[in-house]
């Protein structure tokens, strides 16, 4: 049984280059994240082979927004693929007719609530409104649970307050932005540790980077499990 608290981002160019990559990570990981970089070079024929050929659970990550009519018809498309979860922006509108879409299947909808690459001085050069962004993303959070939302997207940062909300009972939280102590952080901002995420609630940790371009990602990947609480 692998352990898929770990969820690996595939964040190579097309479908063949994910396949290989899966294919030397092997057992040590049960579920993989396909999104907007792969979605010209095969990231659906990818999600569904590594589905129903090597039993993999995927999480498709479009971090969709729209008009909610463009949203539902978009999520009732993507629905009929063997997915397991599917990024939406957390606006509630949007998770709402997310979930109109996925409705009679078993998709899961995550909203996005502020991406874990962001802290104050990007909300404010995209004129986001002031105050504080964690508790934008707690609100954000909150704000989508109540639409619907199966889970929510957060940085490992806002984990435990996330976790405390009455909103969450029995909902997911699946955290980018994790990071094995000394590695890179590239573009993330709110970062912890995998251990940390877990402990303060997480359901899910998605890491990317630090396991694709290890030398040895399977290692890599064993190291991140063997180090959760
Ligand atoms: O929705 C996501 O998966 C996501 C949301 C977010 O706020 N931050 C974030 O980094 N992600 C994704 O999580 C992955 C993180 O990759 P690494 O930074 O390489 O570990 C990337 O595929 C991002 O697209």
């Amino acid at each position: 049984m692998t352990d898929d608290r770990l969820i690996v981002a595939l964040d190579v160019p097309n479908a063949h280059a994910g396949l290989e990559l899966a294919g030397r990570i092997g057992d040590a990981v049960g579920f993989y994240k396909i999104g907007l970089g792969m979605l010209t070079g095969g990231g659906l024929a990818l999600a569904n082979e590594l589905k129903q050929e090597h039993g993999k659970r995927i999480f498709l990550d479009m971090k969709l927004f729209d008009i909610s009519a463009t949203i539902e018809a978009a999520v009732r498309g993507l629905a009929q693929f063997d997915l397991d979860f599917l990024t939406v922006h957390g606006d509630p509108h949007v998770v709402r007719a997310a979930k109109q879409g996925a409705a009679g299947t078993g998709l899961k909808i995550l909203g996005v609530t502020i991406l874990t690459s962001l802290d104050r001085g990007d909300l404010d050069d995209g004129m986001m409104r002031p105050g504080d962004l964690r508790e934008m993303v707690i609100e954000r959070a909150a704000r989508a649970f109540e639409a619907g939302a199966d889970g929510v997207i957060a940085s490992p940062q806002e984990a435990a307050p996330i976790r405390a909300l009455p909103e969450a009972a029995g909902r997911l939280i699946v955290t980018p932005g994790v990071r094995p102590a000394g590695a890179a952080l590239g573009d993330q901002k709110r970062v912890a540790t995998p251990a940390r995420a877990i402990a303060d609630g997480a359901d899910h940790i998605v890491i990317g980077r630090p396991i694709w371009q290890a030398d040895d990602p399977a290692a890599a990947a064993r190291a991140v499990l063997n180090d959760l609480p």
